[in-house]
């Protein structure tokens, strides 16, 4: 198993709510010494915005690459997120490049209502990074999770959509690979906007990479021969996707039994080894079939982001706009020979409880 053999590559474990702090550590020595300030324009922002302008208010999480904080635009009395990127002394050409390929990615991905959205970047002389984004007054999904409880599926039918979106819009316009999608990478906003973060972790669809929170990994990320063979990271983000989406209805991570402390083995051995989980009764039959149509152990077998986007748990979310419902009507056919849709129902009878 190739993974197996790069354990110790693996920069993190755990799950979102304990994750650690295993992303390599940024060096910025070789961004260029004079201050650089990006201005990220879009039909929302207008005027550059100048970080001797922004007042910090408080502190709203720390992550693996830095600490985000609540910060004020005087001049509007706009609300921002920055986070503060850090650079420690320790010079590598690595890091510094999964840094500039992280504000390269900030910088193109500004074209989805779903992706939140760079203002503007700051690169000081020092080499300290800041970065200007959207504030989500209601913070992530993970936070919310904590402190209101599992979801609904009304509830996560918008959300899953809305996320599909972005997922969508990352995966066809840009041929971006999230690669960390989990509860604490999803934030949202008093308008129940839902919208993806962190790119940290992300590249183009040919990088191989075995960066991310490892509770959320496919079966193929561990196990590329068995699952899969050369995959391609987009199937990758679906199964996260699911496992999220599972998680948020149930309240805890899905693939370990409820309160066990994931380690590196019992996570391995869950992903690949373990039955896809079974939602609890009650669930409804669109439910079931759309977080099996994500979460098949086969990276192929998965549906993409874009026919997710068709599936009735979606489309039949209250009040949004739906792609046209294509689930219902002959789908192209797979190497097998199967319709999608029609295995699905099958295997809802097969594998799911
Ligand atoms: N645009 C934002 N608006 C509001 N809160 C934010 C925003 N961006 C980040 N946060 C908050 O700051 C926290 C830290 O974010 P950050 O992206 O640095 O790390 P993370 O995704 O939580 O962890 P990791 O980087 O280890 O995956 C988030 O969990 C979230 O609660």
């Amino acid at each position: 198993m190739a993974l197996l053999q790069q354990r110790r590559k693996i920069p993190s474990l755990s799950l979102a709510s304990t994750a650690v702090n295993h992303r390599p550590i940024l060096s910025l020595q070789t961004i260029p010494r004079p201050a650089v300030t990006t201005t990220i324009t879009s039909s929302s922002s207008t005027a550059p915005i100048s970080a001797s302008d922004l007042e910090r208010l408080q502190v709203l999480g720390h992550g693996s690459g830095g600490t985000v904080y609540k910060v004020l635009h005087k001049p509007t009395s706009t609300p921002y997120a920055l986070k503060q990127i850090h650079s420690p002394a320790a010079d590598s050409s690595s890091d510094n490049n999964t840094l500039q390929s992280e504000l390269d990615i900030l910088r193109r991905t500004t074209g989805s209502p779903y992706v939140v959205h760079c203002h503007a970047i700051f690169e000081k002389p020092s080499g300290d990074v800041s970065v200007l984004m959207e504030y989500m007054d209601l913070g992530s999904l993970e936070t919310l999770l904590k402190s209101q409880g599992p979801f609904s599926e009304e509830k996560l039918a918008p959300i899953a959509r809305q996320v599909l979106e972005g997922l969508d819009y990352l995966h066809k316009t840009h041929k971006i690979v999230h690669r960390d999608i989990k509860p604490g990478n999803l934030l949202m906003n008093n308008k129940k906007e839902v919208k993806i973060a962190d790119f940290g972790c992300s590249s183009d669809e040919s990088c191989s990479s075995s960066v991310g929170t490892c509770a959320y990994m496919s079966p193929e990320r561990f196990d590329p021969e068995r699952y899969g063979g050369s995959h391609n990271g987009y199937a990758s983000d679906i199964w996260s996707f699911g496992v999220t989406i599972m998680e948020l209805y149930m309240g805890y991570f899905p693939l370990l039994p409820k309160g066990q402390r994931p380690d590196w083995a019992s996570l391995m051995c869950a992903i690949c080894f373990g039955d896809v989980p079974c939602l609890p009764e009650g669930a409804s039959e669109d439910f079931r079939s759309f977080l099996e149509c994500c979460m098949h152990k086969e990276a192929s077998k998965r549906w993409t982001a874009a026919q997710l986007l068709t599936h009735p748990f979606v489309c039949k979310a209250p009040s949004e706009e739906c792609k046209p419902n294509l689930f219902d009507k002959k789908r192209k056919r797979d190497d097998d020979g199967v319709e999608r849709s029609e295995r699905s129902q099958k295997s809802i009878k097969v594998e799911v409880c």
